[in-house]
């Protein structure tokens, strides 16, 4: 057993002095070297750990934040990261049909800009999408990409920490990246598992054989701490001589020979001053789903008639910034319950006894990744609608997150700030009944088929992109939206969750008190207004066969029409999977980084 002052002090180790030590920041740069991989965060944190296990190859990591720090260690503090300087900060354009109730009718996006990117300031929900979404992108022509060939990079990466999952054939040990579940738990998680059974659903790992069922949330967590990218991949080879990386470089375009079409290197600028560094092998674009689409087309990659409205030399007509996707969800369903069990911001979280808990034992309720306690993959009756004769058919279309605390108990605002959910709003809704305790139930559709889009808004590198989120341009996904809250609403009716008497909080959201409060016109008003999303936009940089005209990348990560130049995070997914989607992008950057050093070692 520790003593208190031991445990402070192991705290202060592993947290604020990080006892791998942060990466070195590299101000001295060599005029070359092998592969240059922009952006340190999902993607990029694998490919530049595993291109430098060759000991011949040289790379350089060029990131544009600087380093995690203490706040977002904390996985209950995970709102509260997107306030500590780790954010880009994007939002949508105006739209009047979806974020109607947020500041300026404009959904927030958050990035992560910093070491670790977006899994620094994300909700560390594990989860890895359904056989066949892969097996999707295998048919669509991305041979090498079906659920078999992926499973293995999915492994790769992991080191499980959940007892029961140790021996399961679809996890790993030893791996980069800890999964675990919060050792802490509210009592009404068990419920929501218990509810998930009552309406037919078994309580199952949602990455194992099926996905369909109700479990508890599974997290890039270590020892009660997130366990972001960087920590992961970059802090533990920190040492190794043939990687650089340069913190605070931003990278401002991709240098490609307009006569040969070949990538060269790039050009960034850091401590104010601008930077070329060339790259003989690759360069390998990590920017994220927004980032590498504006780096590509600031560098001449993209739609002609786009990037010569700016005045950019085209030198590969590609459809960069088309095919958006996101997870679209609904997330201010509250269910007031009777009972002081559920996390209410300065009663459960920011007091002294959960803070102690936290730093002597590393547990309590700051270990629940960003409040989530548990998920449920489900169909809705539109499911499997091009297949309603096979029995068999699993592939969720809903997914329903269970946070053990909602907008009522965000008293301090962190939340609410996040979503950009305006304070005329807010006030009018959930202050009458701000502070109470309430569980919430977000509903979120799995298989959009709307689609967004990212253009550049000039030419210059400093100006934030253009994004269009089309949310609900296609009706269906109003509709499934609407099914899932009523589905939500179901689970919340049933004996278990009805044990804690909840209700559902029915002040109408401003602009749709005209509506029957519960009649579907009225929930898809709530949906227009209170839009909200799990933050997983995903693919801008598409990847398709040489027979797709929308690919932007080939099934090798190869931005097609040019040489020397791959992307690897979230944009290039052909089709966003029914997952969040971490663990797919750490997936990518591991079978990337196995393409790339097979092109490399035949070549040499
Ligand atoms: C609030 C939030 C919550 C989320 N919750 C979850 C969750 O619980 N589970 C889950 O699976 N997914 C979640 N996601 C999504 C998930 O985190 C992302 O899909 C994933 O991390 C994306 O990885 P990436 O490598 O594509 O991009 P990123 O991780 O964003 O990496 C891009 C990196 O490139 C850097 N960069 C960009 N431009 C430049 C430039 N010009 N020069 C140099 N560097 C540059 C950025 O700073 C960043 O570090 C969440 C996302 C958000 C925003």
């Amino acid at each position: 057993q520790q003593s208190s002052l031991e445990s402070v002090l192991r705290l202060i180790r592993e947290g604020l002095q990080n006892p791998e030590g942060v990466p070195y920041d590299t101000r001295v740069f060599k005029k070359e070297y092998d592969f240059i991989v922009i952006g340190a965060g999902s993607g990029g944190s694998v490919v530049a750990n595993r291109l430098t296990e060759v000991p011949g190859w040289s790379v350089l990591l060029l990131e544009a934040g600087a380093d995690e720090n203490f706040v977002s260690e904390i996985p209950l503090m995970a709102s509260y990261a997107q306030f500590v300087g780790f954010n880009w900060g994007y939002r949508t354009e105006p739209n009047k049909n979806y974020c109607r109730g947020m500041e300026g009718k404009r959904c927030r996006w958050p990035r992560g800009k910093v070491m670790g990117g977006t899994s620094v300031i994300n909700y560390m929900v594990y989860t890895r999408g359904n056989r066949r979404d892969y097996d999707l992108w295998e048919e669509l022509g991305n041979t090498g990409w079906g659920y078999e060939n992926v499973l293995p990079y999915f492994l790769k990466s992991e080191d499980i920490g959940i007892p029961e999952l140790i021996n399961s054939p679809y996890h790993s040990s030893g791996g980069y990246l800890n999964v675990q579940e919060a050792p802490w738990k509210t009592p009404l998680s068990p419920a929501f598992l218990k509810a998930g059974q009552e309406l037919g659903y078994e309580v199952r790992d949602p990455s194992s054989e099926s996905q369909l069922g109700f479990s508890y949330v599974h997290a890039t967590i270590r020892n009660g701490m997130r366990c972001s990218a960087s920590k992961a991949f970059l802090r533990p080879i920190r040492n190794r001589p043939n990687l650089h990386i340069a913190k605070q470089a931003r990278v401002t375009k991709v240098l490609i020979d307009s006569k040969t079409n070949k990538t060269f290197g790039v050009e960034f600028v850091k401590n104010r001053r601008t930077y070329i560094v060339r790259a003989r092998k690759e360069v390998i674009l990590s920017a994220g789903v927004f980032n590498s689409a504006q780096l590509l087309m600031l560098s001449g990659v993209g739609p002609r008639q786009h990037l010569e409205e700016l005045g950019i030399p085209v030198i590969s007509d590609l459809k960069v910034g088309y095919n958006l996707q996101d997870h679209v969800s609904m997330a201010a369903l509250a269910f007031i319950i009777n009972d002081t069990i559920s996390l209410i911001e300065g009663r459960l979280i920011l007091n002294l006894s959960s803070g102690l808990d936290y730093i002597i034992n590393r547990n309590g309720p700051l270990t629940l990744p960003g409040g989530a306690e548990g998920i449920a993959f489900v169909q809705t009756k539109f499911s499997n609608g091009s297949r309603p004769e096979d029995p068999d058919y699993d592939w969720p279309d809903l997914e329903i997150v269970f946070g053990p605390g909602a907008l009522t108990g965000d008293t301090a605002g962190s939340l609410r700030r996040g979503l950009g959910i305006t304070e005329k709003l807010y006030s009018q809704v959930f202050g009458p009944v701000a502070g109470r305790d309430a569980y919430s139930l977000v509903p979120i559709l799995l298989r959009p088929r709307s689609r967004g889009r990212v253009k550049l808004r000039s030419k210059d590198p400093f100006h934030p992109p253009l994004l269009y989120a089309n949310y609900f341009d296609d009706d269906y996904d109003l509709h499934i939206l609407v099914e899932g809250v009523k589905y939500a609403i179901a689970l919340s009716q049933t004996k278990a969750l009805q044990k804690f008497d909840s209700k559902l909080h029915s002040i109408p959201f401003p602009g749709c008190e005209h509506l029957t409060f519960g009649s579907d016109e009225y929930w898809m008003c709530a949906a227009r207004t209170v839009t909200t999303t799990l933050q997983h936009q995903v693919g801008t940089c598409k990847m398709g066969p040489d027979s797709d005209p929308d690919a932007v990348v080939d099934p090798e990560l190869r931005v097609r029409g040019i040489e020397g130049l791959r992307v690897v995070d979230a944009s290039i997914m052909p089709v966003i999977p029914v997952s969040h989607t971490m663990a797919p992008v750490y997936m990518i950057g591991e079978k990337a980084a196995d393409m790339i050093k097979l092109k490399w070692r035949k070549a040499t």
